[in-house]
């Protein structure tokens, strides 16, 4: 049967369990989660098809898993970029930023002139703690991912997507459908509304906290950091 999902207050939840009784780290959550997305970029994405890669960042944890990606994907031998507008204060993000520094990857400040000398764009703008109006200074960033032909990886949701109900019917957001979402942990309840393709990441749950959360682990193949799901609401 189709994967169950994690809403927004479970997920929040979820996270903050793995950080205190299952003694996890922030930090190993994020690498593990930007791992998983670099696998799926990797997948959709292979090299041969176009090395660019433009990185765009929220302020936000989801943020953080596409700074973990970029890194990743450098080494794989794409050529990212990151755009990074609302920089984090905060230790760990600092240190991913100079991680990416020391490697020479750029940051952009214009995000639709980047656009153009780029093969494929990783959408880690917002994920589950999204909610209402877009605000500044992303509505320019979420349109243009909206309007563009190139094919936009989404880490955990598409960004300005309600992670309940999905897309809004109208206005900003209402014609984003990313090529590619990469689910961390489990997928959210907007899942319902994508018809792209689906992986899902983030293999470091414990079994009893699936349970306790009502979730299945979906089946990872050998060393892989990311399985395909069927397109959501079909049968699994
Ligand atoms: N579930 C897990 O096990 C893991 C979750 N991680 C990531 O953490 C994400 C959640 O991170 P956070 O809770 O930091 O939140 P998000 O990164 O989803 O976004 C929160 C940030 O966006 C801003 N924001 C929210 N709504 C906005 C709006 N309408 N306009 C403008 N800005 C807005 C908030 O001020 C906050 O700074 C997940 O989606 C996932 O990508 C991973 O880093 C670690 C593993
Ligand atoms: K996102």
């Amino acid at each position: 049967m189709a994967l169950k999902t994690l809403g927004p207050k479970a997920a929040a939840a979820l996270d903050q369990e793995l950080m205190s009784t299952c003694a996890f780290s922030i930090d190993q959550l994020m690498e593990l989660a930007g791992l998983s997305v670099s696998q799926a970029v990797y997948r959709v994405q292979p090299l041969h098809q176009g090395r660019r890669v433009l990185v765009a960042c929220g302020p936000g944890n989801n943020g953080g898993d596409g700074l973990v990606a970029a890194r990743h994907l450098f080494f794989y031998g794409y050529k990212p970029s990151v755009f990074y507008p609302k920089r984090s204060k905060n230790e760990l993000y600092q240190r991913l930023a100079k991680q990416l520094e020391d490697l020479e990857v750029p940051f952009v400040d214009d995000f639709p002139s980047a656009l153009k000398s780029t093969d494929h764009i990783v959408d880690a703008i917002f994920g589950f703690s999204f909610s209402g109006e877009v605000r500044e200074p992303f509505p320019q960033v979420i349109k243009s991912l909206e309007e563009t032909d190139l094919p936009v990886t989404s880490v955990d949701a598409p960004s300005s997507w309600d992670i309940d109900n999905g897309p809004p019917n109208s206005g900003l957001g209402s014609t984003f459908m990313p090529a590619t979402l990469v689910s961390l942990t489990a997928p959210k309840p907007l899942v319902k509304h994508f018809t792209g393709r689906h992986f899902v990441g983030g293999r470091f749950v414990p079994p009893y906290i699936a349970k306790k959360y009502d979730f299945e682990m979906p089946e990872y193949q050998g060393m892989d950091q990311v399985v395909e799901v069927p397109p959501s609401g079909q049968k699994l």
